[in-house]
């Protein structure tokens, strides 16, 4: 019989560029191409395209980061990426549809899901007049679902973060941008990062800041910060890093920001309330920055109170 047709090999010649999209995680690029310093999101370069093999617009809409360079170390990153995808199944991250080799030029191109509503970034900011707290909760709760998912696989994201977080309907979204994780050795519950970088330590727990320690609960830490983003619609005004820069004090010379960072939050001092957070949200956050991991809850804790906030919502 046939070999299985292999379905993740995209034929460039099927595949028409439409417009730019979002960004894909620069990291996810190993900053060896350039640095892009995105408005919201730090994604860098993403495609909307159809992939129409018939020629008549009857195709699917898809998105493609294209990986243009030939170093050997930056096509290494790319197929580790693509491998961490490849098996990744579940309704609240995004799908990863396959591959483009670009005959000739040395350029591969990635092709995922397409999510029409782009970050929950740009959507909470647009439509925050009409989405109420259940459907954040809502919201919250597939994020969770996604982590548990990929805590199963023993995946830590390492990039937990709302500009991470694609909106596929009025009722859907999609944990995205796995330029950054990892799989935890079998042996041990975290896993250190050696490679340098860029790092969103505004999003980071205190072991990831002062010890480049990630596990599960980091990426429950950074889930912390992300419901943090969810009731404050994603205003830019208390973005994260503004709120923590304006604690530390912009006009903080030599030391490190990560240092002060890393002593605020020592410290005890947390992100504040969001002004119309409702009461029951914000001591979730709280849980999920406990200094001590240990006494940080795992994402089927935490799905378990927002399910049960979001039927205290219906009633
Ligand atoms: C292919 C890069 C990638 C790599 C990875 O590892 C995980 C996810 C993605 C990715 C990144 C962005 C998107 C998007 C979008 O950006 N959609 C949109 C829609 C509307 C607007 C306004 N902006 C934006 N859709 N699917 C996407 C998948």
């Amino acid at each position: 019989s046939h070999p299985q047709h292999d379905q993740t090999l995209f034929e460039e010649r099927y595949l028409r560029y439409i417009s730019p999209l979002g960004k894909v995680s620069v990291k996810t690029y190993y900053l060896c191409l350039f640095f892009i310093r995105l408005s919201h999101g730090n994604f860098g370069s993403v495609e909307l395209c159809r992939y129409d093999p018939l020629g008549d617009n009857t195709g699917e809409l898809v998105a493609v980061k294209k990986l243009q360079s030939n170093k050997q170390s930056n096509l290494e990153d790319f197929q580790k990426e693509v491998n961490t995808l490849h098996v990744l199944h579940c309704d609240y991250i995004v799908k990863y549809k396959g591959v483009c080799y670009s005959m000739g030029r040395l350029s591969m191109s990635l092709v995922m899901e397409y999510l029409p509503y782009g970050s929950l970034i740009g959507y909470l900011e647009k439509n925050k007049d009409n989405i109420n707290t259940r459907r954040m909760l809502l919201f919250a709760s597939q994020i969770c679902k996604g982590m548990e998912y990929l805590q199963s696989l023993r995946y830590v994201h390492r990039d937990l973060a709302a500009r991470n977080i694609l909106v596929a309907s009025e009722t859907l979204v999609k944990i995205a941008d796995f330029g950054l994780t990892k799989v935890i050795p079998h042996n041990k519950d975290y896993y250190r990062v050696t490679q340098p970088g860029e790092s969103p330590i505004f999003w980071y727990a205190p072991e990831s800041i002062t010890e480049s320690r990630f596990s599960q609960k980091s990426d429950v830490w950074s889930f912390g910060v992300v419901l943090h983003e969810i009731f404050s619609y994603c205003d830019i005004k208390y973005n994260p890093k503004r709120l923590y820069m304006q604690e530390i004090g912009h006009n903080v010379l030599g030391t490190s920001i990560s240092v002060h960072l890393a002593n605020l939050l020592k410290g005890n001092w947390r992100l504040p309330q969001p002004s119309n957070c409702p009461p029951k949200v914000y001591p979730l956050m709280r849980q999920c920055w406990a200094h001590d991991f240990d006494e940080r809850p795992y994402f089927s804790d935490l799905g378990n109170q927002i399910e049960t906030m979001i039927q205290d919502e219906r009633e």
